[in-house]
């Protein structure tokens, strides 16, 4: 498996369902330095796999809850991802964002709240794909991208915006 051609997607089904939500207000975006999970170490959403019986809102609502100890208010999808790992892992994470939140964030034992500047994003501490779409969401576009890792090398991508 080297390149998204080598995947059937008419058939592709994530493993795992999950959620990133990014809070942007003030001209900032709230991410986290993730503390446990895939992508420990790296600069992230808040975000999770769904759980049983949940809707993907509201695991994004509860995933901000778990990790920064705060309530998106109204987050809005904006599009999603779908990883295929080389190893036959793959994950389908669905994306919102939400322009306020109720409580203070804090630190909790699975992520330490960050505030960046919206042009300081720091891609280089993120997930490889993140600077593909993640400028685009930014715009207000709506998007949906495909992506082939191995391990945390990005190998191959494909991004449709509306
Ligand atoms: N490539 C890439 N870019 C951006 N974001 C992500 C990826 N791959 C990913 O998995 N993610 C996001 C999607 C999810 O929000 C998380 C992964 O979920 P994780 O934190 O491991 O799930 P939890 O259910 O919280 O896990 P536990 O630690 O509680 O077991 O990363």
């Amino acid at each position: 498996m080297q390149s998204l051609q080598d995947i059937d997607w008419n058939t592709w089904q994530g493993k795992d369902p999950a959620t990133l939500t990014f809070i942007i207000k003030d001209e900032q975006i709230l991410l986290i330095r993730k503390k446990r999970g895939l992508g420990a170490g790296k600069i992230n959403g808040p975000g999770g796999r769904l759980e049983p019986g949940e809707t993907m809102l509201e695991c994004a609502i509860r995933e901000v809850q778990e990790e920064l100890c705060i309530t998106p208010i109204d987050p809005i999808f904006c599009g999603e991802s779908l990883f295929q790992f080389t190893d036959g892992y793959s994950i389908h994470v669905h994306t919102y964002m939400a322009h306020d939140f109720e409580g203070t964030p804090a630190e909790t034992d699975e992520a330490i709240p960050l505030w960046f500047p919206l042009d300081g994003i720091p891609y280089e501490e993120m997930w490889a794909d993140d600077i593909v779409w993640l400028p685009e969401m930014l715009k207000g576009s709506q998007f949906k991208g495909r992506y082939l890792f191995d391990g945390d090398r990005m190998l191959d991508h494909h991004l449709d915006i509306f």
